[in-house]
């Protein structure tokens, strides 16, 4: 049995994961990475990215859509199985780019499921032979949550979905948060008859509620079906090999496919932790202020970690690289997150970072509301766009929100106008090409 010796392991191939390895080799550790499914993790392989890549063609079709009877007749369909194919190169090609960047970045790497035997020792699948490190990073990420009912084994998950075959006649999808919204968006494009069965009265409660409410009526507009305050209670098989779902509120309706969509829980609870002396609560794994564990030497980073801030790529890259910098002595600096923006790509696209407009009022800012639709840059695609923004006592910019098909280019501008604490007067004295985003930007208000 060999007992191999490092200076950082990283257990998980994701964004965070990758982000800390390479920046603790950069800074001259000798660094190791588990990972026990997909390099790149979840962003890359069943994430992000391929559903941005289903998103160009439902999205170039909503734009032909609107432009009907404004100039243009008649818009393209969408071949699904195209479609997953083209997604599927992208994918394919995840996978040797991320070995072949370990690689000549010189991180050793090990394939298998990580588990602690102790507090500084793991142990990758079945292998006999043991890795330590003086310094862990558990960047782990999260799985789609499950449901427990009767027929629950009838669902589906997100990853399922961003490999389906064929595009059925109806799908549900239970929840309405980002992953919900989103892949109803992509449904409903391509012709399948789209519900959303959703607890509560609302969808993407991390978002401004005013700009949502104008989302969900588009999408209810374009025919997708919403059942809020319900969730789903059995689901049986019918003869014809279709879905029959039943519902708390008592509706029941036919299917062909149930994705579940209700949030994601931490990839924790199968790691030995007690062994390294790491607490964990529910949902993720608490971390202090430096992104340390309850062992000191064990940190967290990514959605495995219970950090105050949203789960997304940009925070577990940011947290990933902060951890690397921790554990070289760079920094003994608490972690402080510069402004993060969120997005949902959704029929439009809500963005929203800083101060909600809701907080801002309480404080007693001002808000400005445009109705930006006139524009050029966005009337030429007949796009409806809303921008909500908070200034503060001194007229800096301290929130934004945006409904606009490119509403996640639009906020970028006002993370920088906020990071930099800049007054609304600062941020137009830029000069920007016209006619842009950056242009309608500069010349908000
Ligand atoms: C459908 C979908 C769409 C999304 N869209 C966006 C988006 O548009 N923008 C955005 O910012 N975020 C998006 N996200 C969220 C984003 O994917 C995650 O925030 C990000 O991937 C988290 O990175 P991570 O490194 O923390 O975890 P992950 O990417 O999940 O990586 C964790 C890795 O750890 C591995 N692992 C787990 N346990 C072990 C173990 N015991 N041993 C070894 N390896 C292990 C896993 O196999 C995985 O590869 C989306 C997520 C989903 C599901
Ligand atoms: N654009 C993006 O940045 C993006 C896209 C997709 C996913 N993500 C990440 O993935 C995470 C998970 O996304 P998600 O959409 O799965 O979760 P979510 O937390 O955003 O939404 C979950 C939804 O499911 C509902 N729900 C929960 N339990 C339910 C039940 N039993 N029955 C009916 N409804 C139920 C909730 O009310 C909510 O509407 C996000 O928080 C985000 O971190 C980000």
């Amino acid at each position: 049995m060999v007992e191999y010796q490092y200076e950082v392991g990283v257990i998980g191939a994701g964004p965070a994961g990758l982000a800390a390895a390479f920046a603790a080799k950069a800074l001259g550790k000798k660094v190791v990475i588990l990972e026990q499914y997909l390099w790149g993790g979840t962003c890359p392989n069943y994430g992000c990215d391929p559903k941005k890549i289903l998103l160009a063609a439902v999205e170039n079709i909503k734009r032909q859509k609107a432009l009907q009877t404004r100039g243009l007749h008649g818009y393209s369909q969408i071949n699904w199985s195209d479609l997953i194919a083209h997604k599927q190169r992208y994918v394919d090609a995840v996978q040797p780019r991320k070995i072949r960047g370990l690689d000549q970045a010189g991180i050793a790497r090990f394939y298998g499921h990580a588990s602690f035997i102790n507090e500084d020792t793991v142990r990758v699948g079945d292998f006999k032979d043991t890795i330590r490190a003086s310094d862990w990073v558990i960047a782990t990420g999260q799985r789609p949550q499950t449901l427990n009912f009767p027929g629950s084994g009838y669902t589906q998950n997100s990853e399922d979905f961003l490999n389906m075959p064929n595009m059925p006649e109806d799908v549900t999808f239970i929840g309405a948060g980002f992953v919900g919204v989103e892949f109803a968006t992509i449904t409903n494009t391509v012709g399948a008859h789209t519900r959303i069965v959703t607890e509560g009265q609302t969808a993407l409660r991390a978002f401004d509620q005013i700009l949502v409410q104008q989302l969900m009526t588009e999408m209810q507009e374009s025919g997708i079906e919403w059942y809020f305050n319900a969730t789903v209670c059995r689901i049986d098989k019918a003869l014809t090999g279709r879905l029959v779902v039943k519902l708390t509120n008592g509706t029941t309706f036919e299917t062909d496919r149930v994705f579940v969509t209700a949030g994601r829980i931490g990839n924790f609870d199968q790691m030995n932790l007690a062994a390294a002396g790491v607490a964990c609560q529910v949902a993720d794994l608490p971390v202090d202020e430096h992104l340390r564990t309850s062992n000191s030497h064990v940190y967290a980073v990514g959605d495995v970690g219970g950090s105050p801030v949203p789960k997304l790529v940009p925070t577990g890259n940011y947290e990933g690289r902060y951890v690397a910098q921790v554990i070289a002595g760079k920094t003994n600096a608490p972690i402080s997150y510069p402004t993060t923006p969120i997005v949902v790509f959704g029929s439009q696209h809500i963005a929203q970072t800083g101060l909600t407009v809701a907080a801002g009022r309480t404080a007693g800012y001002r808000v400005i509301d445009m109705d930006m639709s006139d524009v050029i840059t966005f009337f030429r695609y007949h796009d409806q766009v809303r921008v909500r923004v908070v200034l503060d006592h001194n007229d800096c910019i301290v929130g934004a929100s945006v409904i606009a098909a490119e509403a996640e280019e639009v906020i970028n501008y006002f993370v920088t106008a906020i990071n930099e604490r800049r007054t609304l007067a600062e941020t137009q004295a830029n000069l920007y090409a016209y006619p842009s985003l950056g242009s309608e930007f500069a010349t908000f208000y």
